[in-house]
């Protein structure tokens, strides 16, 4: 059928991606990843500035998601809470499968893999960046599925589902027509966009593990990611 895209739906889009671009972690803090020696304590603590900078840009980000603020205030912070893990997996993927010679691709990927995380989370995880690699999403559809991750409804302790529902309703609907018009070779791009959705998940109980284990070894984190993680 004829996929149209509606002025506000336009605008909808636009205001995401504005926001998606406004928000990004300063240079200052992701160059020290090029730049600073190579050991499991000195990357587990980039990371953990990485991480702690990151969720400051997902707030900012989130506050920017049209009707996210008119969404009860306990119910705002269940959705970050919630989603966190899960939208910097996306972030992280974004940044792993950048075709740009961007230079941190290769960096990340070693500051990861000698961070003092177990391989069972390895594997997963490198399977996640490399399904995201193969999307090839464009920026539109990474702002959107980043949105639709985090107004995910069932999240722990989110009270008005339908209002949450409703809102990422209306960028699934965005988004279908987006990948439709995207990928016109491809019908079951948005199906298998949805899917690395399903796998995210999985990736958030891998992660609850490895806080876990990291907690074990006595790791510390920031105030930020204590509170966002509910750790310590
Ligand atoms: C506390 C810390 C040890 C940790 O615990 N779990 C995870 C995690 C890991 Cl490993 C993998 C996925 C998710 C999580 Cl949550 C992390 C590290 O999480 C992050 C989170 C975001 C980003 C963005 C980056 C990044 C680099 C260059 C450029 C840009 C850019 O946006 O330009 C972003 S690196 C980075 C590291």
């Amino acid at each position: 059928e004829k996929v149209e895209i509606t002025k506000e739906q336009q605008a909808l889009v636009k205001s995401i991606v504005d926001a998606y671009n406004r928000h990004q972690i300063p240079q200052d803090v992701t160059k020290k990843l090029l730049q600073e020696q190579y050991s499991a304590e000195e990357n587990f603590l980039l990371l953990t500035e990485m991480a702690t900078n990151q969720v400051q840009v997902l707030v900012e980000f989130t506050k920017n998601i049209p009707g996210f603020l008119s969404l009860d205030r306990e119910d705002q912070i269940a959705l970050l809470k919630g989603s966190a893990v899960e939208a910097m997996f996306l972030r992280s993927a974004q940044v792993l499968s950048k075709r740009m010679p961007n230079g941190y691709k290769e960096v990340l990927k070693e500051r990861v893999r000698n961070s003092g995380m177990s391989e069972e989370f390895m594997t997963p995880m490198f399977n996640f960046y490399k399904s995201i690699d193969e999307l090839q999403m464009v920026q539109e559809e990474q702002a959107l599925l980043t949105a639709v991750t985090i107004l995910t409804p069932d999240r722990p302790y989110v009270k008005d589902y339908q209002a949450v529902e409703r809102l990422q309703e209306t960028m699934l609907v965005v988004l279908r027509k987006l990948c439709v018009l995207q990928h016109p070779q491809d019908p079951q791009y948005f199906a298998r966009l949805l899917g690395r959705l399903t796998e995210l998940r999985t990736l958030n109980h891998y992660h609850a593990e490895m806080l876990t284990s990291w907690r074990m070894n006595d790791q510390k984190f920031t105030p930020l990611l204590c509170e966002i993680w509910d750790v310590q």
